[in-house]
């Protein structure tokens, strides 16, 4: 039985957003242990010129203001994102804004982009001295007149930090946020982003990659159109997927009413079916970032096998605990030993076509 097994009754006694305050300090004072993970060549990943030691990274939202990213990267994830950061800081929706739905080991939360905002963040990670992977998961805030200039913002106030950007155009608690994935805003924001990464490439001899992220609530139509001004664009991937919106087959009929975006297993087999229709429709190459319900080696797996090249996961570590990245990197490690495999990347798309055949 490990520490977080003897803790987790009683932090799922507090609010979800005290548990992960405490959290988050307990990482800060380095009360929480490094986990060993194998490093194994098998399981490095290349994507968009970098090298990912292990393909399963922390997602955005746990980790909003930069305070422990190499914290999370010693609990033997291979990647971490901060984010989303805002221009200017800015408060969030009233509390409580998280809840866990514990039968379905779930999340529902609609915190509305808390965070310190753009310059809190870039001096904890102008300090940082680690090489490890960091990504910046950039937004808009909720009063900006003009969305688009505020992740234009993002692309020049990090450019120097970041390994990779990405851009979040997909949460459900920022109103009409998600609009940005229609066709002729989702345009101008690419070119818009896209213009000023390659601007601070030439001023700093550097390229950031930059993945855009997107929402698993979309149409077939929806999905046609943020195909099309993906590829044609210069970006460097997708991640698939944030929160849901919709209910489906919950078992917590009690928290299923709040209000926001739901994560964590219930929202797995959605953001599948919407990375491998989004695989489909991008070709083998364009790197994909599959995130939504991973809590295991074997949904990890499957989430490469529907057409990933890297995961992320958030939620089910907040049922298993902070172990559970190392877990996932010793399972995938076991897994590719079984199957006699040069690269995990060899199960990739090899289930594509069935996922994107999954009725949403
Ligand atoms: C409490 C909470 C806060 C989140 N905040 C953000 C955020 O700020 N930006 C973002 O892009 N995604 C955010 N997410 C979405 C996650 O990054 C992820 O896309 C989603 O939860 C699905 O993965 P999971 O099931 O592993 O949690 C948040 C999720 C949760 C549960």
């Amino acid at each position: 039985m490990s520490v977080f097994d003897l803790l987790r009754a009683p932090l799922f006694t507090l609010d979800p957003e005290t548990a992960h305050g405490l959290s988050i300090a307990a990482l800060k004072t380095g009360f929480v242990p490094s986990c060993s993970v194998p490093q194994d060549e098998r399981l490095r990943v290349r994507v968009a010129g970098l090298d990912f030691p292990n393909p399963v990274g922390l997602a955005a939202g746990y980790d909003k203001n930069a305070e422990v990213p190499e914290a999370m990267l010693r609990l033997g994830f291979g990647f971490t994102e901060v984010g989303t950061l805002t221009p200017k800081p800015q408060a969030g929706n009233p509390r409580p804004r998280i809840f866990r739905l514990v039968e379905d080991e779930g999340v529902i939360n609609r915190l509305g982009f808390n965070n310190e905002g753009h310059e809190a963040a870039l001096s904890r990670l102008s300090a940082l001295k680690t090489t490890g992977i960091i990504g910046v998961n950039i937004g808009a805030n909720k009063d900006s007149a003009d969305r688009i200039a505020d992740y234009v913002a993002g692309i020049h106030r990090f450019a120097g930090v970041a390994r990779y950007f990405t851009v979040n155009i997909s949460s459900p608690n920022t109103p009409g946020l998600r609009d940005l994935q229609a066709r002729e805003s989702l345009a101008a924001l690419l070119s818009a982003v896209l213009a000023a990464r390659d601007a601070e490439t030439a001023r700093q001899g550097r390229n950031v990659p930059v993945f855009l992220k997107i929402a698993p609530d979309l149409t077939e139509e929806g999905m046609d159109d943020i195909a099309a001004e993906v590829l044609a664009h210069p970006l460097d991937g997708l991640i698939v997927s944030n929160t849901t919106l919709s209910r489906d087959g919950l078992k917590d009929a009690r928290q299923a009413g709040e209000a926001g975006g739901l994560s964590g297993k219930p929202v797995f087999r959605r953001s599948t079916i919407v990375l491998a229709r989004m695989r489909k429709r991008l070709g083998p190459d364009l790197p994909i970032v599959g995130v939504g319900g991973v809590s295991s080696a074997a949904t990890a797996i499957e989430k490469i096998r529907a057409g990933a090249d890297l995961v992320q996961l958030y939620s089910c570590m907040v049922y298993r605990g902070p172990g559970l990245a190392a877990d996932i990197v010793r399972g995938l490690r076991d897994e590719v030993s079984r199957l006699g495999l040069s690269s995990i990347l060899e199960v990739k798309s090899t289930a594509t076509e069935k996922w994107a055949s999954e009725a949403l």
